[in-house]
């Protein structure tokens, strides 16, 4: 049974090492490796995530641990899979959501990496960032909150009143209403006129764009361990820029393709990384609010307000393998099992600042 509606394997490029071959010293036998291990993780990913995420390093600490990694047959039920203790996914589709669901209905002792109807808050970029609003950060100096924003389902000829209507200040970052794993859910845009909003495609969100010295901090989550790395993000705007510049401008992908910053030579305030304390706390709140384990965080600190910090952006299960440091420990902890401590050496590709 192909499951349609996801970014389809046949879509995606390279030969991917199957990870079962990793699991046993003899011929590959996925069976055997399950049967021999501790904890079995059936995953169902693209190739792209195989290869970003499942790499021979984690795998070969995670069978040292007695953990194995078992790739799911979509074509198949999968009940005639496994047995599974956990099952790992990163698909979208709602075919393979019902899979998955009656599955679970069936065997509620494998925990899924993570419930379908949880990761579905992320895959709207107006959803992901309601629970922001609610967070309880009382007990903080900081503020975190989400930009200001607006969402356009159709009729691009309303957005100038939309807009004014709503009092949101130029410039706004336009960005798809619906991320769902294609390029075509990263492509932003930047407007700097009412004039040129109609040209804009919706269904989007508007946000307003925050100046935020141009540096970006990508906060993973996984179990209660966090690791937070600096990116070059978009420069900030201007009064010149926006006296000078009319229209909408595609920007690139920014936190893909961004460079880490984290050993870049930056102004301190700038580059500060949030307070450990409080980043422990979203994560302890954004889990329980977002019922996800498995998820990253774009946060932003307004330049010149030190103690302002803005969501914009959680994806979940994000590309672990771009976390900067010359080698990475993530320690998952995921309900009662410790899945895995990864070391691996990551190099970034290195890049000129986004945006021009
Ligand atoms: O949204 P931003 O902040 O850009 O972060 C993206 C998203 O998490 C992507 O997932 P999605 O496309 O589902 O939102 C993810 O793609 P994968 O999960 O396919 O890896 C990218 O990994 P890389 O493309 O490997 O960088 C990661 O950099
Ligand atoms: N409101 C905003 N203010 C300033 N910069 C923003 C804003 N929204 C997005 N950006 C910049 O654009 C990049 C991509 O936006 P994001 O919402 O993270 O989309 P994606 O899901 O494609 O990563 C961010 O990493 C940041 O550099
Ligand atoms: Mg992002
Ligand atoms: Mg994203």
């Amino acid at each position: 049974m192909r499951l349609h509606g996801d970014v389809s394997d046949d879509e995606e490029e390279g030969a991917v090492m199957d990870p079962a071959l990793l699991s046993s010293s003899s011929p590959p036998a996925g069976a055997a490796a399950a049967a021999a291990s501790r904890l079995v993780v059936g995953y169902a990913l693209t190739k792209k995530k195989v290869k970003s995420f499942l790499q021979p390093k984690l795998l070969l600490l995670a069978r040292k641990k007695g953990i194995s990694f078992i790739p799911i047959d979509e074509t198949r039920p999968l009940s005639e899979q496994g047995p599974f203790d956990i099952i790992l996914h990163k698909k979208t589709s709602k075919e393979w959501q019902r899979f998955l669901e009656d599955y679970h209905e069936v065997h509620p002792e494998v925990t899924v990496l993570d419930p379908p109807n949880a990761i579905e808050h992320l895959n709207n970029r107006q959803s992901m960032l309601e629970e922001v609003a609610d967070l309880n950060l009382s007990s903080f100096y900081e503020e975190v909150c989400t930009p200001r924003q607006l969402v356009i389902m159709k009729d691009p000829s309303s957005i100038p009143t939309a807009v004014a209507m709503a009092g949101l200040t130029l410039p706004l970052v336009a960005k798809p209403l619906v991320v769902d794993g294609t390029s075509k859910s990263h492509e932003l845009s930047l407007a700097y006129d009412e004039a040129s909003l109609p040209m804009l495609d919706p269904p989007l969100v508007l946000q307003e764009f925050v100046n935020h010295g141009g540096i970006l901090f990508k906060v993973y989550i996984i179990g209660e361990a966090i690791q937070v790395v600096r990116r070059f993000s978009l420069p900030d705007v201007n009064t010149y820029d926006l006296l000078n510049n009319v229209g909408i401008y595609r920007l690139p992908r920014v936190s893909c393709a961004a460079a880490s910053a984290d050993h870049a030579d930056l102004d301190p305030r700038i580059a500060e990384l949030p307070p450990r304390p409080l980043l422990e706390k979203l994560g302890r709140e954004l889990r329980g609010r977002l019922g996800l384990r498995l998820f990253n965080i774009d946060m932003i600190r307004e330049l010149g307000a030190n103690d302002r910090y803005y969501i914009i952006d959680i994806n979940y299960f994000p590309a672990e393998g771009k976390i900067n440091v010359s080698s990475r420990h993530i320690s998952a902890r995921v309900g009662q099992f410790n899945i895995v401590q990864v070391g691996v050496s990551s190099p970034l590709p290195k890049v000129g600042l986004a945006g021009g």
